[in-house]
């Protein structure tokens, strides 16, 4: 059994037999793997040779400095850049194919074009591999391995380079190569599919994501060889792989648009640093560079300018105060998107109340001033004055010719004007948007030049208004996780500072925010996306975690895999004293399992810390917070909002008690808690369960 394979779990679909297929199949290894051999030494050579002429180059320049004249130089700077390019490509080929020997494909398919009797037989793997002119492997990303991923048996088409090709898929076959030996190879069929995504999904989690190109489903490969341009939604429920398939997605888009995108201009938006060194090894697992990460709180910040400072998020769970609650809630509603948006429109307009401004003997009447203002159409604030100076310069410099009146200098004529504004920056204009709607008190500012979490999007998108937004025209894909946690604000600010095609994703059933009026619908119509896709299967956890979850939020699309583990097991602690026995057993008997992460998850950041300091006494447990950067194998402790997105093989939920979880918004905090389990899930609760745990009557 796979060491990664946890006991009990479905063994290989073809458990060593060693029949025709597995026979067949293993004759065709041996003689792949000569060749990925044969090229693996070729390309290893050519490495050591070209890293061998970079060095000798570097050393016999840095040597004789000063002696060698400038021409030669330039020669061996550009030779060195070439040598050193060359080496690069050798280094990337070598590693390739010292993956491909470990192994080469995953699936094979037998397929006869129109008019052909004769199957043509292809290989699929993570890279492709050729031979002497021959394609051994293609790439799982091209068109014929869209054959493996859409089609049973039968008619069948793809999309080749030359046109569409049509035919028969005559055999599918799925192949497990580990450590250049064939685990199994099996002929498709539904039964087989089931076995084999049962086995994939019984492995141990890992502390970073792993792919999943030799088991992408029909509806994920649809989303991701989605090629129309334009910007999707993906609404998946809590497992449903949507993380996995979005960079799948940007690894697919990649090599599709090789020299027009690269990993440099696509981006993704996410929720924490934790959640972006978790999904970090995907595309370099798929031989992709890695991608730009961005946070919100960076994007607002650098939108706004050093002149504001902006206060850490807040969450009504360690935080009972009311005012605030207040604030942030009406900042969470579509309303308030909506009308921020119409007041940035018409602010553009409505600021600027010319007054008559007069350089020596030539006055400029306040009403030309408005209307000139008025009249430099889509333009931000900041570019109306400038040009409203240039016309008053122009206006001077013609009326000037041949006397020796001085000029005013074009900061003084933009000081005057600027000062003509209602507004003299995007907090100024912010502060009237509250005033106008007799709503001073919803902005409050912790302390001079500071405003609170839920200003900082509010603030940059008005800072358009005034200097106009610096669209990050540079990316040229979006990927934006966690969609339903960010506000109807911060979607609009996001829409507009990133113009680009985009992958939207996230779980409305998920929301850990409960001051956030985001609805799908509205969403769509913001981002003007195309197509909203639905996933309704979940693979992560197994049917008994999966039951647990629907009892908490009966979530009516969810399909849960019929994969069994362990019975939820609920445990009664009393005190913290109980609680902290009862996680030191499951902490060591995780520690002798087979289990490589387990998550122990409290609904508040602050408890959690609280927890982490008194198991830190006697275990070796890590703290996902604010501050944390990175996720590790073993024992971790984290509130629900730091473990959103990620998952784990054992999950221990704390503090299950009614009196906890009681609020709709604690619902979905329980829920998302429970879907971070894979494999096994304890339940700690100190006198009552939650009532919405449906446990009541049975503790
Ligand atoms: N086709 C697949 N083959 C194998 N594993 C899969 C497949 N699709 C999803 N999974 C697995 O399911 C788990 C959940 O995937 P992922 O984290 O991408 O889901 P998600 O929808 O983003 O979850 P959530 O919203 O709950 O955070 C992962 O372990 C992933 O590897």
């Amino acid at each position: 059994m796979n060491e990664h394979q946890r006991s009990g779990a479905d063994p290989d679909p073809q458990p060593r037999a060693q029949n025709t297929v597995f026979r067949e199949e293993e004759e065709h290894l041996e003689s792949t793997l000569e060749k990925v051999s044969t090229d693996l030494s070729r390309a290893s050579e050519l490495f050591e040779r070209t890293n061998g002429a970079y060095r000798s180059t570097k050393f016999y320049m840095s040597e004789n400095r000063g002696e060698i004249d400038p021409q030669e130089m330039y020669q061996n700077e550009l030779y060195l850049k070439e040598v050193d390019r060359n080496a690069e490509a050798a280094c990337l080929s070598r590693d390739r194919l010292a993956q491909l020997y470990e192994s080469p494909y995953f699936a094979r398919v037998a397929f006869a074009p129109e008019g052909e009797t004769e199957p043509k037989i292809s290989y699929i793997g993570k890279f492709a591999f050729s031979h002497n002119g021959s394609i051994e492997v293609s790439d799982w990303r091209s068109p014929v391995a869209g054959l493996f991923y859409d089609f049973d048996i039968g008619r069948a088409h793809y999309d080749a380079p030359s046109g569409p090709v049509s035919g028969m898929l005559k055999a599918k076959r799925q192949i497990k190569v580990e450590s250049s030996k064939l685990v199994y190879a099996v002929d498709d069929s539904s039964g087989i599919r089931d076995e084999v995504m049962q086995r994939e999904l019984s492995k141990t989690s890992d502390s970073k994501m792993r792919s999943i190109i030799s088991s992408i489903q029909r509806e994920q490969n649809e989303i991701i060889r989605d090629e129309t341009g334009e910007t999707l939604i993906i609404q998946g429920v809590a497992g449903s792989g949507k993380t996995s398939i979005a960079l799948h997605r940007i690894a697919y888009l990649l090599y599709r648009r090789k020299g027009t995108l690269s990993s440099k201009s696509v981006a993704i938006l996410s929720p924490n640093k934790v959640f972006g060194d978790y999904i970090s090894s995907v595309l370099p697992e798929l031989g992709e560079e890695p991608i730009c990460e961005l946070g919100l709180a960076s994007i607002a910040a650098s939108a706004i300018g050093s002149s504001v400072e902006i206060e850490a998020q807040r969450y009504p769970v360690d935080d009972a105060d009311d005012a605030w609650l207040a604030r942030a809630q009406y900042k969470g509603t579509l309303e308030f998107a909506e009308s921020l948006r119409a007041y940035a429109e018409d602010a553009r307009f409505e600021v600027f109340s010319g007054k008559d401004l007069s350089f020596g003997t030539r006055t400029f009447k306040g009403d030309w001033l408005t209307e000139r203002y008025r009249s430099y159409g889509r333009l931000a604030i900041r570019e109306r004055i400038d040009l409203l100076a240039g016309e008053v310069l122009t206006d001077l410099a013609a009326r000037s010719i041949g006397s020796r009146t001085a000029q005013p200098k074009r900061f003084e004529v933009r000081q005057k004007l600027t000062a003509m504004l209602a507004a003299k920056d995007a907090l100024g204009l912010y502060r009237r948007f509250f005033a106008e709607r007799g709503r001073k008190h919803m902005l409050h500012m912790p302390k001079k030049g500071v405003v609170e979490w839920e200003d900082a999007c509010p603030l940059a998108f008005l800072q358009s208004a005034f200097d106009g937004f610096e669209e990050l025209a540079d990316y040229r894909h979006l990927l934006i996780d966690e969609m339903q946690d960010m506000t109807p604000i911060q979607h609009l600010l996001i829409a507009r500072l990133f113009p680009c095609e985009k992958t939207i994703l996230g779980d409305f059933n998920q929301m850990v925010d409960p001051v956030n009026g985001m609805t799908l619908a509205a969403m769509a119509t913001l981002y003007g996306a195309s197509r909203v896709f639905h996933l309704k299967q979940s693979y992560r956890s197994t049917l008994e975690i999966n039951e647990l979850a629907l009892r908490v939020r009966p979530v009516s699309e969810l399909v849960a895999m019929k994969r069994h583990g362990k019975a939820v097991r609920f445990e009664r602690c009393g005190d913290t004293q109980g609680v902290l026995a009862q996680i030191g057993r499951i902490i060591e008997k995780f520690e002798k399992g087979d289990s490589k992460t387990l998550g122990i998850i409290h609904k508040s950041d602050k408890i959690a810390r609280v927890y982490h300091e008194l198991l830190s006494q006697d275990h070796r447990v890590h703290l996902i917070s604010d501050e944390s950067a990175t996720f590790s194998d073993g024992a971790t402790i984290a509130s629900v909002k730091m473990a959103k997105g990620l998952e784990f093989d054992e999950v221990v939920i704390l503090d299950a008690d009614a009196g906890q979880y009681e609020s709709e918004y604690e619902r979905s905090l329980l829920y998302v808690a429970i879907t971070r389990a894979m494999h096994e899930l304890t339940v700690l609760y100190r006198i009552k369960p939650a009532e919405m745990l449906g446990w009541g009557q049975r503790a």
